[in-house]
């Protein structure tokens, strides 16, 4: 038997998707405007053909890369398509897990008094709530910044929304209190079912004033479960370890997982997965997601903060590459874009990169695959599990002459 790793590099885009124009995203390229930005050091990602993705994506190489001639790449490289009807972080994972999502989420779509009124009537009575602050689409760095001081006087929450769906809570770890912020969570995500949000996020923050107020790694997200099988319900059914490492717990709900280990920051997420990985048995499913992308620089449009966490996973790579047992498959992805250079502060439909390497791996191109469900259905057969209801297998083991 063998193994298999996915590390989502969360919000990694590398151009803009063929339904980009549905989404106000023609032209992004989260991957491509960062390289753009300045030369990049990150010789192992292009040598699992990033750059040759990239260019199937877009046509075009992103600027200042020189790519490695194709006979010199370590492993299949591909760019993958998201069927899913949003560009949101569960449904690029869940799509990638082979569940792609097809129906609408709800949305809150207005951008201030965001909230039905009795949605938030009744959360402050069911939670005992002095009120709430917010009610609006915001950047939560930003909202912070400017209701911390308010909040922590008053004790009311600070609840916000985006373009994706999704209800969060801002609230102070001390003043406020961490498993009281937790409590109101899951109150609101009983409230929240009925308009099909997909996700009530917690977002702690500590400091105490607006020039040091900063989120924490104590972030939790209260996602509604995938609504078919997913891959790791399938591995673990079928007896298999699913060690999920950071966020992808939480992103399904818990649901399929034998393992969560938590981390924060791109060093501590890799070294927890290099750890796990170099106890897994046989068989086993290691998903990691790698959020600092998305949360600290694509949302903040920190295009020098992206470019620099690139280069740090980079050198974070051999090290992952080299715990690869003989027939174990690593797989680099993302779930959706966030080009930091885009108006606004919200996701970007486009291309991810489908990477894969391991001893055992084809090296070459994978192709155009036109959705992120290619990916699991390829895990499900690289652990000889059960196909899954969607995505075409991109690649098998190469037997040794
Ligand atoms: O601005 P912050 O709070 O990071 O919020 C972002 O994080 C949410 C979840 O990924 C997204 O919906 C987006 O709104
Ligand atoms: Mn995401
Ligand atoms: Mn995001």
């Amino acid at each position: 038997m063998s193994r298999a790793v996915i590390v989502v590099l969360d919000s990694f885009g590398i151009g803009a998707a063929p339904d980009a124009a549905q989404f106000g995203d023609v032209g992004a390229n989260t991957f491509g405007h960062i390289a753009a930005s300045r030369p990049l050091q990150i010789p192992n990602l292009l040598a699992l053909g990033l750059g040759h993705a990239a260019y199937g994506a877009t046509g075009a190489t992103p600027a200042h890369l020189m790519l490695p001639p194709e006979s010199e790449l370590q492993g299949a490289y591909g760019w993958a398509a998201e069927v899913s009807s949003g560009k949101d972080t569960p449904s690029g994972h869940w799509e990638m897990a082979g569940v792609p999502v097809m129906f609408d989420w709800g949305y809150f779509h207005q951008r201030d008094h965001s909230f039905p009124s009795t949605l938030l009537a009744d959360l402050i009575d069911q939670a005992k709530l002095p009120g709430v602050l917010g009610n609006c689409h915001a950047s939560g760095t930003d909202i912070i910044k400017a209701l911390g001081d308010e909040h922590i006087k008053t004790g009311k929450p600070i609840v916000y929304t985006s373009a994706d769906s999704v209800f969060q809570i801002a609230a102070h770890e001390q003043h406020f209190g961490l498993e009281r912020l937790y409590q109101v969570c899951e109150i609101a995500r009983t409230l929240l079912d009925p308009y099909n949000i997909g996700r009530v996020i917690a977002r702690p923050f500590i400091g105490e004033s607006a020039s040091d107020f900063k989120r924490t790694g104590n972030r939790r997200d209260y996602a509604v479960p995938p609504h078919q099988k997913t891959l790791l319900d399938i591995a673990k059914e079928n007896g298999r370890e699913v060690i999920s490492i950071g966020k992808i717990a939480d992103i399904f709900a818990h649901q399929g997982i034998t393992k969560a280990v938590k981390a924060t920051g791109l060093d501590a997420l890799v070294a927890s997965t290099v750890e796990q990985l170099k106890q897994a048995p046989d068989g086993s499913l290691i998903f990691t997601n790698l959020v600092d992308f998305d949360s600290e620089f694509g949302h903040r449009r920190d295009v020098a903060g992206y470019a620099q966490a690139l280069e740090q996973f980079d050198q974070l790579l051999p090290q992952l590459m080299a715990t690869l047992a003989a027939d174990d498959l690593l797989v680099l992805t993302a779930d959706h874009g966030c080009d930091p250079t885009w108006p606004g502060t919200d996701h970007t439909r486009e291309y991810v990169p489908f990477l894969a390497t391991g001893p055992m791996v084809p090296v070459g191109s994978i192709g155009a695959r036109s959705s992120f469900a290619d990916i699991g259905q390829t895990i499900a057969k690289w652990l000889a599990l059960p196909p899954l209801l969607h995505g075409q297998v991109a690649l098998t083991q190469q037997k040794e002459d």
